[in-house]
C-alpha cells in the first residue's frame, strides 16, 4: 500500500483511504475530484459505483470512470483501486482492487490482477479471515462497519478491539471503514488503523469535499498526537 503504516519510523501512521460517491455525473465529478484530492493527504482512491442496496453500475460506466478518474488520481500521487472487479482492474491497469466476501476470494483476485497490483479484502470483524488473506498475500485487510452508515446496508459490525489486536500482532496494514467521520475517528486511529476509508465524511461534508479531506487529515493528526 502506498505510504502504509510507518509506525515508529517516519510519515503518518494512519492515512485517508477515499472512496468515490456511489454515483456521479462523470464530467462534473472529475473537476470535483481534482479539487478534493488537492485538499490534503489521500493515500488512495477507490472507485465504487454502487448504491446502498448493492446495485452496481454497468461495465461501460465503470470503464469510462476509470479512464477519466485514474489519471486525476495519479496526478495527485494517489493510488487508484477498483472495487469488486479484478477483471476490469487488470484490463484497465488499475493500481489495485478491493474484493469483498461476495466478490471471489483473495487468491483468484491475485491471479487476475497479477503480483504487483494492490489487493485488499473485506474481513468484517474477523481476525481469522484477515489472517488467512494476509498470509496468502493480501496488501491490506479491511474491518468494518465501525459506526452506523447510510451509504451501504451493512450486515456486520466491527469492534475496535479487533483493530487493536490486529495492529499489535500483525504487519499487514488494516483499513477501518463504516460511518467514520472526523468527529468519531480518534479511537480507530489510536487502535492502530493504518487507513481510514470514508465516503460520506468527505463527499457530504457541509463545506465541500476538499474541506472534508482536510477535516479528516486534521482529526487523524490530532488523534495520533494524543
Ligand atoms: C476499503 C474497503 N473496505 C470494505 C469495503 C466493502 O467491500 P464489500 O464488502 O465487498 O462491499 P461493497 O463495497 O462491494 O458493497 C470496500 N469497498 N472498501
Ligand atoms: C463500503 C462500505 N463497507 C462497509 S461500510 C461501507 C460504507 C462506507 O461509507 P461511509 O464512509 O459513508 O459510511
Ligand atoms: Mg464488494
Amino acid at each position: 500500500m502506498p505510504g502504509s503504516s510507518d509506525k515508529g519510523t517516519e510519515g503518518p501512521a494512519c492515512r485517508l483511504y477515499l472512496i468515490t460517491p456511489p454515483s456521479f455525473d462523470l464530467a462534473a465529478f472529475s473537476g470535483q475530484l481534482a479539487e478534493t484530492l488537492g485538499g490534503g493527504d489521500v493515500a488512495c482512491l477507490q472507485l465504487r459505483l454502487k448504491g446502498p442496496d448493492g446495485e452496481s453500475a454497468d461495465d461501460a460506466d465503470i470503464r469510462a470512470a476509470v479512464e477519466t478518474l485514474m489519471p486525476i488520481a495519479h496526478q495527485h500521487e494517489v493510488a487508484f483501486i477498483l472495487n469488486d472487479r479484478p477483471d476490469l482492474a487488470a484490463e484497465l491497469g488499475c493500481d489495485g482492487v478491493h474484493v469483498g466476501r461476495e466478490d471471489g476470494d483473495y487468491k483468484s483476485a491475485r491471479a487476475t490482477v497479477g503480483p504487483d497490483a494492490i489487493v485488499g479484502t473485506t474481513c468484517h470483524n474477523s481476525r481469522h479471515l484477515a489472517m488467512e488473506d494476509a498470509e496468502a498475500g493480501a496488501d491490506y485487510v479491511a474491518f468494518g462497519a465501525f459506526f452506523p452508515t447510510s451509504t451501504k446496508q451493512v450486515q456486520h459490525q466491527a469492534e475496535i478491539e479487533t483493530l487493536e489486536i490486529w495492529s499489535e500482532t500483525m504487519e499487514v496494514p488494516s483499513v477501518a471503514i463504516g460511518g467514520i467521520t472526523a468527529e468519531n475517528c480518534a479511537p480507530l486511529v489510536q487502535a492502530g488503523a493504518d487507513f481510514l476509508a470514508v465516503i460520506g465524511a468527505v463527499w457530504n461534508h457541509p463545506d465541500g469535499p476538499a474541506d472534508g479531506v482536510k477535516a479528516m487529515n486534521d482529526a487523524i493528526a490530532a488523534a495520533a498526537d494524543v
